[in-house]
């Protein structure tokens, strides 16, 4: 079955932040994720998705400052204090909300031996306390060609080739069908051969990262092929709304509550 959950950081970006869950109850959703919910406290976050009955299914690891360009730190070297209390920042609010699996971000950083250690020991330091509380971090190849210029990894060989030096049980690959269409394509085998390393799905069309059917990906014969792998997790919707989100998502309706909706 294909669950689909709302990324409350770009879906519904017409109401504030704790509104959103329940406009994703109302459009049909079970699960939501955001970005970062650390500018409201989480018990807020959390008694709002208990009331409109929502799964919290993945957010972000504290990422650096990401208004001033900054998209992690994970990699960075002269950043590792920061990143190990953001880690448990991170876990403080996915306990608080329930939520098992963290992005954790490496950020844009040269592909030296230095910031592949520090990301390493960063990646295994997360691991290990997530794994107390039944956390999973996911690792998540970001496309260089158009969002995110000189990000760590891009590819998933990228990606998983951190993961299997960390070689931690409970980390897995975040696989973001959007930017993996844009920096290897080949989206069916890819995802039916690392099927058993992904933690976590992402969508969105391309070019322009809107709702699916505004761009070349066939998300209808794609999600029947996930389904019919017997992908269990689920299905982040990250893309920008090409206009009022609730009108644009006609293309999920095979995949939300009816009776919600
Ligand atoms: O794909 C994305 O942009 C997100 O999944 C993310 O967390 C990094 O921006
Ligand atoms: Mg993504």
């Amino acid at each position: 079955m294909v669950k689909l959950a709302a990324n409350l950081s770009m879906m519904f970006q017409d109401l504030p932040f704790l509104d959103r869950f329940d406009a994703a109850e109302a459009a049909g959703f079970s699960g939501v994720e955001f970005m970062f919910p650390y500018d409201t406290d989480p018990a807020d976050v959390a008694g709002r998705a208990r009331k409109c009955g929502l799964e919290v299914v993945l957010f972000n690891l504290p990422a650096g400052d990401w208004a001033g360009g900054e998209r992690g730190i994970a990699a960075l070297p002269d950043r590792v204090e920061e990143f190990r209390a953001g880690v448990t920042k991170g876990l403080d609010y996915a306990r608080a909300l329930g939520c098992p699996r963290l992005h954790l971000m490496a950020g844009k950083a040269p592909a030296s031996a230095e910031c592949r250690s520090t990301l390493i020991a960063n990646i295994v330091h997360a691991a290990e306390l997530a794994a107390a509380d039944g956390v999973e971090i996911l690792i998540e190849p970001i496309n260089t060609r158009v969002d995110i210029p000189g990000y760590f990894y891009g590819t998933t060989d990228d990606a998983l080739s951190v993961i299997d030096e960390a070689a931690r049980g409970n980390v897995r690959l975040q696989y973001d069908i959007y930017h993996m269409q844009i920096m290897e394509g080949d989206l069916a085998r890819t995802i039916e051969r690392l099927l058993p390393r992904i933690g976590h799905m992402q969508l969105a069309d391309n070019p322009g990262r809107a709702e699916p059917g505004s761009g070349e990906i066939n998300y209808p014969w794609l999600l029947s092929h996930i389904d019919a792998l017997g992908y269990d997790g689920w299905i982040g919707c990250e893309y920008r709304p090409a206009a009022d989100t609730k009108a644009g998502l006609g293309w999920a309706q095979p995949y939300l509550n009816s009776r919600r909706a």
